[in-house]
């Protein structure tokens, strides 16, 4: 039987206060209650799916969101340095596949998404795409990021499992 799907995803901010709390959108989702922050490593959810962009496997449909998604808040700079040290713990670490930036700052960047398009993305590639236009409207860019990358989001949400992805990422890289 088919595990029934929650109507929304449980989404959780891990904020290691690396950046300007006034600029971040993590920070801004956690006051809309859109995201719940996080306090301690230890208190990210087991099982629950951690968007890494160093981590070998790519978010597909096939993932399972029962136990929410989390984003790791921190500086571009210590990306590499902070994702291995929690490879001790029981999350599932999801690369997210080619997508460009829509936000002002790094519009048209490749793979370096701020935390609401990195949650936008995954919740759309899932089948959220309700949820995914709802945290982005809080960001006057938002749509943007919907807009730029409506195309390769349809796909990689059409696709079987993480290798269906890499197939159709190779389209667009
Ligand atoms: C490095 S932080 C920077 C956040 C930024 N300060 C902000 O205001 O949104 C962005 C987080 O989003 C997730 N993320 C962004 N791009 C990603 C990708 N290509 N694959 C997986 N996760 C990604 C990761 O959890 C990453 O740590």
């Amino acid at each position: 039987m088919e595990k029934s799907r929650p109507r929304e995803v449980r989404l959780y901010l891990y904020h290691a206060g690396q950046c300007d709390p006034k600029k971040c959108t993590g920070k801004k989702m956690v006051r809309f209650k859109l995201a719940r922050l996080v306090e301690k490593v230890n208190a990210i959810p087991r099982g629950s799916i951690l968007l890494d962009p160093m981590a070998e496997k790519a978010l597909s449909p096939a993932d399972s969101i029962t136990k929410g998604l989390t984003v790791l808040d921190c500086s571009w700079e210590h990306v590499e340095a902070v994702f291995p040290q929690l490879l001790v713990l029981d999350l599932q670490h999801r690369a997210l596949p080619y997508l460009v930036a829509g936000n002002p700052v790094n519009f048209g960047r490749p793979f370096k998404l701020t935390s609401v398009e990195a949650f936008a993305a995954s919740l759309y590639i899932l089948g959220y795409k309700e949820q995914a236009a709802s945290i982005l409207s809080k960001f006057n860019w938002g749509h943007t990021f919907l807009e730029v990358n409506r195309e390769p989001l349809e796909e990689y949400s059409m696709a079987k499992d993480s290798k269906e992805i890499l197939k159709v990422q190779a389209e667009y890289i």
